[in-house]
């Protein structure tokens, strides 16, 4: 279309100047062949299914929003049945039907707590009711007046020998279970965390089994308090779900329904524990952690496809003799804040691949009594889930203003997005309380290192991601042998100073809380600069795990090219926005952080004839990204302007109230000023 300044063709040849095969990058992006044709199929089912229509969905009220989200729900599990989709296909349409809903719940945390924390005979009695939708389970930890303190919580079970049960209660109404997503409305059973106390003493935090609302009607059932907490940040958005408030009032249930992998309490009421570590209770966190890092990359995705395609599309001021607009792509600023996001995406991607690997490691592990990777899975877990969440919300909002106006419509699909994606940094861990974790974990080993540093070589060493400690000697000495911003290319440079970074940070916490009255004090004193360590130490990790999956086989013309170039930039610019950590620990010379500044300007140039194709990589249907600003034809105006009319606004030429308040006011105004 010509009209008014709309070029979609404008697309078509940004598409042209790739200087990479957009298919290899798809296998590279997906991980495999199979994956990038799986999903391909999976969301072009979910967008040519009426059913599956998002567009009008911040228009809908609460009300009307929940009966939509049980439709979707109800219709994509008969489409998962009607055409026998495998797991890997299932979990993929609901993917691609975005509409956050019980069914999380249910597949991401009911179902992985009772595998994880169950006996073999408790999964086998549950998980076939809930894998056919017999029954529909929740999660329910988080309380009133306790969320990430886990040993607070209040509710408890008091085993009652005389009738081989547990009685249910919520002591006060901070003990009120609050947040967990899908108990509101529509669970019918609910993995309940809570105090064991059996004869009479208390074990502390252990899961239950507790069904919540009859299979018949779907009542809350005697002694049982159940309702929704109330609407949520956004117009659509997470209001899709069912966020709960629970309260037992003296409710029993059977003792088998105690999930006892872990630990038991027998007939008669003695408490034993197995020989497994109390810290599997935290499992189910583990794993949705793990699942919420390779989920950043997706919500960054979307957001940087709709900024990229959007900003090659709008254009704004022309040459000084009244030439044609420039593409606000072309800014230097627009790339230099766009850039760094795309390439985020990429890094996300790849460590949320890793720690997936990681995951399933620690988990053949576990399964053969080998718990002494426990500790790394939570750190790594705990650390990328807080640092990525937190850098997708904020490079949602940045995307948001990098559309200009526009980007403030709903149906740009960012304000949504943000709203949708922002609660990550608190769901599932504090991103603060988290880092907190991994930076204990940093100051044991640096503390450790520092006393033994003499004996380094023969002492215990560090291993999996903190075994970079282990070269302290070198680290904590080392200075950066760079000397032209092309040297910033070499990605041994760019480890050997993010690893001398993240130490330095680490060893000047240790030192300064060793001169703390007590190492709590001290702790509590330096836990802001142990954050930035604990932030340090994870921007590493993603780094380290971008720059080995440049060393694999990566096939497809210019591909591996575009990503060496995107691993650059993604580094370089932690290393522009964290120059003071990288210059006050004197790992790098303020020439070389200006020569790191340098190279990025010409990555960027380089990137800017590959970006629409870079984002076309993520493979999304415009179902999918669900903006008019993130088309993949660059049709954006007429879109815009027609998607203005569906705004129930719109529906009347002269608005409601009119009558009441406009022309009672016109009118008298304009009597007044008669007299
Ligand atoms: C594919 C499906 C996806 C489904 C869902 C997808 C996306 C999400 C979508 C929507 C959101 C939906 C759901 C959201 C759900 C929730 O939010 S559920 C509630 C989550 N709550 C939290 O995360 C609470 C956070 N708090 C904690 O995890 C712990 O209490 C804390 C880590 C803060 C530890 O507290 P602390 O009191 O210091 O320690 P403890 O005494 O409890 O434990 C101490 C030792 O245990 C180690 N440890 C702690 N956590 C773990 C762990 N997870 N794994 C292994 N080990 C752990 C800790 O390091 C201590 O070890 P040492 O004694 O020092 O050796
Ligand atoms: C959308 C959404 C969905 C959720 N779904 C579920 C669910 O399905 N099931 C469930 O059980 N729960 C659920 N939750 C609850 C969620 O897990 C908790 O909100 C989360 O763990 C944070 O706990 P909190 O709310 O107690 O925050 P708080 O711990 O009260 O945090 C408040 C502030 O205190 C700070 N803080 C807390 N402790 C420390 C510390 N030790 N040091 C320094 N600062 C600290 C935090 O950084 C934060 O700034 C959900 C929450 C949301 C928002």
């Amino acid at each position: 279309m010509a009209d008014g300044g709309g070029e979609p063709d404008q697309l078509a040849g940004e598409r042209a100047t790739a200087q990479f095969d957009v298919d290899g990058m798809k296998v590279a992006w997906a991980g495999s062949r199979h994956a990038v044709e799986v999903a391909d199929r999976m969301a072009r089912l979910v967008a040519s299914d009426p059913v599956f229509r998002k567009d009008t969905r911040t228009m809908l009220s609460r009300k009307e929003l929940f009966k939509d989200t049980l439709k979707k729900a109800a219709h994509a599990w008969k489409r998962i049945v009607e055409l026998r989709l495998t797991e890997e296909e299932a979990n993929l349409l609901r993917l691609y039907v975005d509409q956050p809903g019980y069914v999380d719940l249910h597949w991401g945390m009911f179902v992985p707590a009772i595998k994880g924390q169950g006996t073999e005979e408790q999964q086998k009695k549950w998980l076939p009711m809930a894998y056919k939708f017999q029954i529909i389970g929740c999660y329910a930890q988080t309380e009133l007046g306790h969320g990430s303190n886990v040993q607070g919580l209040e509710t408890t079970a008091t085993f009652d020998p005389s009738a081989d049960e547990f009685v249910m209660h919520s002591p006060t109404l901070t003990s009120s279970k609050w947040w967990p997503g899908g108990l509101g409305k529509a669970s019918t059973h609910a993995v309940v965390y809570a105090r064991l106390i059996t004869e009479g003493k208390d074990y502390g935090i252990h899961g239950f089994i507790v069904q919540l609302r009859s299979l018949d009607d779907h009542s809350p059932l005697p002694g049982v308090t159940l309702g929704d907490i109330g609407g949520k940040f956004g117009s659509g958005a997470y209001n899709s779900m069912d966020n709960g408030v629970l309260r037992f009032d003296h409710v029993r249930i059977p003792r088998d329904q105690m999930l006892m992998r872990l630990s038991q309490v027998t007939r008669e009421g003695k408490y034993v524990h197995s020989d497994v570590p109390k810290q599997l209770l935290y499992g189910t966190m583990v794993y949705v952690r793990q699942t919420i890092v390779a989920d950043a990359s997706k919500a960054l995705s979307r957001a940087v496809c709709i900024a990229v395609r959007y900003s090659a599309i709008r254009k704004q001021f022309g040459s000084q003799d009244g030439g044609p607009e420039t593409q606000v792509l072309n800014y230097k600023t627009q790339q230099s804040r766009l850039f760094p996001l795309l390439a985020s995406a990429y890094a996300y991607r790849f460590v949320g691949q890793w720690l997936k690997w990681l995951y399933t490691d620690v988990t053949q592990k576990l399964e053969a009594k080998d718990y002494s990777t426990l500790p790394e899975a939570h750190a790594c877990t705990a650390g990328l889930k807080s640092v990525t969440t937190s850098a997708t919300a904020d490079a949602i909002e940045e995307c948001r203003k990098l559309c200009g106006g526009h980007g403030y419509l709903n149906s740009s699909g960012l304000p949504e997005l943000f709203a949708v994606y922002v609660p990550a940094c608190t769901y599932e861990g504090d991103n603060v309380v988290l880092l907190l974790q991994v930076s204990v974990v940093l100051h044991l080993v640096a503390r450790f290192l520092m006393k033994t540093v003499a004996q380094v070589a023969t002492g215990k060493q560090p291993v999996g991601t903190i075994a970079y400690m282990g070269n302290i000697q070198h680290l904590m000495q080392c200075k950066s042998a760079v000397n032209t911003a092309e040297d910033w290319l070499n990605p041994a440079a760019i480890k050997e100073v993010f690893e001398a970074r993240a130490l330095r940070m680490a060893v000047n916490c240790a030192q300064n809380i060793s001169k703390a009255p007590s190492q709590e004090e001290g702790f509590s004193e330096l836990s802001p600069d142990l954050l930035e360590a604990a932030v340090a130490h994870v921007q590493l990790i993603i780094v380290t795990k971008f720059i080995e999956k440049l060393q694999e086989d990566i096939p497809g013309p210019g591909v591996k090219e575009q990503l060496q170039k995107l691993c650059s930039i993604y580094a370089l610019h932690l290393l522009h926005k964290h120059l003071g950590d990288f210059l006050s620990t004197g790992c790098i010379t303020a020439r070389q952080g200006a020569l790191a500044n340098e190279l990025l300007g010409k990555l960027y140039a380089q990137v800017r004839p590959n970006a629409v194709a870079l984002v076309d990589a993520f493979d999304y249907t415009d179902h999918y990204l669900g903006s008019v600003l993130g088309r993949y034809d660059g049709d954006v105006y007429p879109a815009l302007y027609e998607e203005a009319w569906k705004d129930p606004l719109n529906e009347t030429v002269v608005p409601d109230g009119y009558q009441e308040h406009l022309r009672p006011l016109l009118k008298q105004q304009l009597k007044l000023s008669r007299l």
